[in-house]
C-alpha cells in the first residue's frame, strides 16, 4: 500500500429550491467537464463553513444565508497518495440568483433529472442519500484507472 501523503479540505454546497438542486458545470481545474455542487479547498484561517459560503460566492454569486452540514466525503487516490476531506453543506436560504463565471455555469436540476452520467462516478452512490435528507459520512477509494470502491457509506444519526 501507499502511504497517504496529506489531507486536504474541501467544501461542497449543494443549493436546493422546490425539488431542484443547483449544479455548475466546472469550466476549469479539478472536475472540470463535470457537474457538480460548488466548493473548492478550505483556506488557511477560515472554517468549512465560511469556505463553502465563499466559494459558492465566488462561483456562482449565490449568497447564502445559513448552510447546513450533511455530510463528510472522503476520497482517496491511490496513485497520487492523495486524501480530500470534503464537507458537504445543503442551502436552501440565498440571495440573488445564479450567474456564469469563469469557474462555473449554473442550472437548477430537478431531483429526478440529476446528470449523474457527466458527474463524478461515486455521486451516485451518496447524493441521493443527500437529497432525501440524510447525515452521513462516505468513504470512496480511488484506484489509478480512475475506477473507485466506495468502502463505507455510514448513516450517522446525530441531528
Ligand atoms: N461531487 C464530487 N466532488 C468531488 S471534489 C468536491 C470538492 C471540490 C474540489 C475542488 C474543486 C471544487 C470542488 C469529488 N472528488 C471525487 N469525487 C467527487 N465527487
Amino acid at each position: 500500500g501507499c502511504a497517504l501523503e496529506s489531507i486536504t479540505d474541501y467544501t461542497l454546497v449543494e443549493c436546493m429550491r422546490g425539488g431542484e438542486v443547483l449544479l455548475g458545470l466546472k469550466k476549469r481545474g479539478l472536475g472540470v467537464g463535470k457537474w457538480n455542487g460548488f466548493g473548492g479547498k478550505v483556506e488557511v484561517g477560515e472554517s468549512a463553513y465560511e469556505g463553502a459560503k465563499r466559494e459558492l460566492r465566488e462561483e456562482c454569486g449565490l449568497e447564502a444565508e445559513d448552510l447546513e452540514w450533511r455530510a463528510m466525503l472522503l476520497f482517496t487516490f491511490r496513485d497520487s497518495g492523495k486524501l480530500m476531506r470534503v464537507h458537504v453543506f445543503v442551502a436552501d436560504k440565498f440571495k440573488g440568483e445564479p450567474v456564469e463565471t469563469d469557474e462555473m455555469r449554473p442550472m437548477w436540476f430537478h431531483k429526478s433529472e440529476i446528470p449523474y452520467a457527466d458527474m463524478w462516478a461515486d455521486d451516485l452512490y451518496w447524493l441521493p442519500k443527500l437529497l432525501a435528507g440524510d447525515k452521513f459520512m462516505a468513504w470512496f477509494d480511488y484506484m489509478p484507472g480512475g475506477e473507485h470502491t466506495n468502502k463505507v457509506v455510514d448513516s450517522l444519526l446525530v441531528d
